[in-house]
C-alpha cells in the first residue's frame, strides 16, 4: 500500500491504485477492494490515483469550466438554478450556504454572516424523467464553449461508470456474494456533476472575519463523491479528534468520500465525514497585495437511483433489531436534505 494520502490527528486517508481492482490479478484486486472499504469505514475519505479518466481529459474539463465562470453575469444568471427538485444550473455567490443545520432560520442566519464564497454550475442527469432539463450555456467562439455540453456529457458517463466501479470495490471489499450487487442500484446515474468557482480573494477578509470559509463545513448526501481539485488547496476534512485537516491536492488522484446515504445505507459502518473549504494553506496570499488566486474544483455527487428503497446492506447487521434506520426512497431523502439547504 502506498504511503497515506493524509496521516495527521487519528485520521488517515488512504491513497489507493484504483488500476489494482480493475486491471490486476484477483489477490490485488480483494487487497485493494479491502483498502477501499476500510478508508470509507475510518476515515470516510480516500484519494484514487489511476482511474480511467486521462489527465488530458480532466484539464479540458477544468478549462472549459473556468471559461463557463466567465461568462457575464446575466448569462450566468439566465442559466439559474431553481428549485432542488431539478437542482440544475448556475448558483451564484451567496446562493448555498452547505452546512450541518437544518433549521431555515438558523441557515439564513449564517448565510448572511458568512457567505460561501463560491459559485457553481449543477449538471444532472440528461436522459431525466421528470422535466427538469439541464441548462447548457450558449456555446459561440466567442465564449470559447464550443464543446461545453458534449464535454460534460462525457465526464459524467466517465464519472458514472466509475461510480459502478468504486461500488463493485466496496461489495468485494464487504465479501458480498455478487461484486454487482450495487450495479442494480446505481444503473440509472442519478448523479450531479457541480463545477466549482471560488473567485480569488483578499487574504484580509479571512483575517477580519475569523468565521470566512470558502465553503463551509458539511458532509455529502449520496452514495460517494468524486472530487477534482485545482493545486490551490484548502479543502479540510474532520479528524476523528475533531481537528480540521487538509486535504492536500495531489496530482493525478481525485478525492472520494462516502455520503450520508451510503452510512445509512452501510448501517453506519461506512462514515461520511465533514470537511470544509477555507483559506488556502501556506504563504499564496503573500504576494500581490495579499490575494489569494481563484480556486476551481469539480465534484460529482453520486447517488442510488431515484427510485430505489435503500435500507441496509446485507452483512452490516446480524438481527433485524441492528437495523440502525428505517428504509428509505433514495429520490425523496436527496430532496430533503437539498430543501434544508438552499
Ligand atoms: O471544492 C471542494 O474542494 C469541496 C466541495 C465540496 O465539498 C462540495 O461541493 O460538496
Ligand atoms: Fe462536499
Amino acid at each position: 500500500m502506498e504511503k497515506p494520502a493524509v496521516q495527521e490527528s487519528g485520521l488517515l486517508i488512504p491513497l489507493i491504485d484504483f488500476s489494482k481492482f480493475l486491471h490486476g490479478d484477483p489477490s490485488q484486486r480483494v487487497e485493494t477492494a479491502k483498502a477501499i472499504l476500510t478508508g470509507f469505514q475510518t476515515a470516510g475519505f480516500i484519494y484514487l490515483s489511476n482511474i480511467p479518466t486521462p489527465p488530458s481529459t480532466l484539464t479540458h474539463v477544468f478549462d472549459m469550466s473556468a471559461k463557463f465562470f466567465q461568462l457575464d453575469t446575466a448569462t450566468k444568471a439566465s442559466l439559474a438554478w431553481t428549485v432542488p427538485e431539478a437542482n440544475r444550473g448556475y448558483s451564484a455567490p451567496r446562493r448555498e450556504k452547505v452546512t450541518q443545520l437544518t433549521d431555515s432560520a438558523a441557515v439564513d442566519a449564517l448565510r448572511s454572516s458568512f457567505p460561501d464564497m463560491k459559485e457553481s454550475f449543477e449538471i444532472g442527469r440528461q436522459d431525466e424523467p421528470w422535466h427538469h432539463p439541464n441548462h447548457w450555456p450558449p456555446e459561440t467562439p466567442g465564449n470559447q464553449l464550443t464543446g461545453f455540453k458534449q464535454t460534460m456529457l462525457d465526464f459524467c458517463a466517465q464519472l458514472k461508470a466509475l461510480h459502478t466501479d468504486v461500488m463493485r470495490a466496496i461489495a468485494v471489499g464487504m465479501a458480498l456474494p455478487d461484486e454487482s450487487y450495487f450495479d442494480r442500484f446505481v444503473c440509472d446515474g442519478d448523479n450531479t456533476l457541480r463545477l466549482l468557482h471560488y473567485p480569488a480573494v483578499s487574504r484580509d477578509l479571512f483575517q477580519l472575519n475569523p468565521g470566512q470559509v470558502r465553503a463551509g463545513e458539511h458532509s455529502d448526501y449520496g452514495s460517494i463523491t468524486f472530487l477534482f481539485q485545482d493545486g490551490r488547496g484548502g479543502l479540510q476534512v474532520k479528524s476523528p479528534e475533531g481537528k480540521f485537516v487538509d486535504a492536500a491536492p495531489i496530482e493525478g488522484t481525485c478525492v472520494v468520500n462516502a455520503g450520508d446515504l451510503l452510512a445509512r445505507w452501510s448501517n453506519d459502518t461506512i462514515k461520511s465525514t465533514v470537511h470544509r473549504v477555507v483559506e488556502p494553506p501556506g504563504k499564496e496570499g503573500d504576494g500581490e497585495g495579499g490575494t489569494y488566486p481563484a480556486r476551481y474544483s469539480i465534484a460529482y455527487f453520486c447517488n442510488p437511483n431515484f427510485k430505489d428503497w435503500i435500507e441496509a446492506i446485507p452483512g452490516t447487521y446480524a438481527t433485524d433489531a441492528d437495523k440502525k434506520y428505517e428504509g428509505i426512497n433514495s429520490g425523496e431523502y436527496l430532496l430533503q436534505r437539498l430543501t434544508a439547504t438552499y
